[in-house]
């Protein structure tokens, strides 16, 4: 097998190293236990409506993914990509890279999402859905994070999992500069 290129062998150590030395903030099994509460709540409210879920890439995959398994009634995926950390832990301006396919006029729409942090894109993504003239737009986050820092004051999902510290954590979808969506549960690097 080819080796490693140096700067690639320095990125898989210190991922590795990221890992060894993080808290895990929320496990496997509590995280699977919120997404059940979000899929029972979804299901009460979503059901009978054919309504369409959208998920925000890249971040949304996972929790979109365990989430759609959950449901049990007739529903559309699409997906959009909006993206304002890129690689970083701090976020900049929002950049739309894929617009959603399926039209949202007179459909349900649930927008799916791992993290509110900030709250930026979750708003643009708000405002996007009532201009696209949805009949009900909700919103599903696997993770809310606590802070006084939202871009609209008070701004929350409709469905929300759990709740983390204001800390910049990864897994279940949130990369850590691009790496370990794949954690299975919810991870913070340790002393930050
Ligand atoms: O509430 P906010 O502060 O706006 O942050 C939340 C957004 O940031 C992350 O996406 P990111 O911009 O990292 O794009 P990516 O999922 O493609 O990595 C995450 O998946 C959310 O979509
Ligand atoms: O804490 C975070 N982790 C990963 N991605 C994120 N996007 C916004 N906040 C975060």
């Amino acid at each position: 097998m080819p080796k490693l290129l140096p700067d690639e062998q320095d990125s898989l150590s210190s991922m590795r190293d990221l890992m060894n030395n993080a808290d895990c903030l929320i496990d496997q099994s509590q995280v699977e236990q919120a997404l059940d509460r979000m899929a029972a709540d979804i299901t009460a409210s979503l059901g009978d409506k054919l309504p369409v879920f959208y998920c925000v890439m890249n971040g949304g995959l996972i929790t979109t993914g365990h989430l759609l398994t959950r449901l049990g009634f007739p529903l559309e995926v699409d997906y959009l990509h909006a993206t304002r950390y890129r690689g970083d832990t701090r976020g900049g301006e929002l950049f739309w890279r894929v617009s959603p396919e399926i039209p949202m006029a007179g459909r349900h729409v649930v927008i799916v999402d791992d993290i509110l942090d900030e709250g930026t894109t979750l708003a643009a993504i708000l405002d996007y859905c009532h201009q696209a003239g949805a009949a009900s737009i909700s919103t599903a986050v696997l993770v809310d994070k606590r802070h006084d820092r939202k871009a609209v004051a008070g701004l929350k999902a409709d469905y929300c999992g759990l709740e983390v510290a204001d800390r910049y954590v990864f897994g279940f979808g949130m990369d850590y500069k691009g790496y370990w969506r794949n954690a299975p549960g919810i991870f913070a690097p340790r002393g930050q």
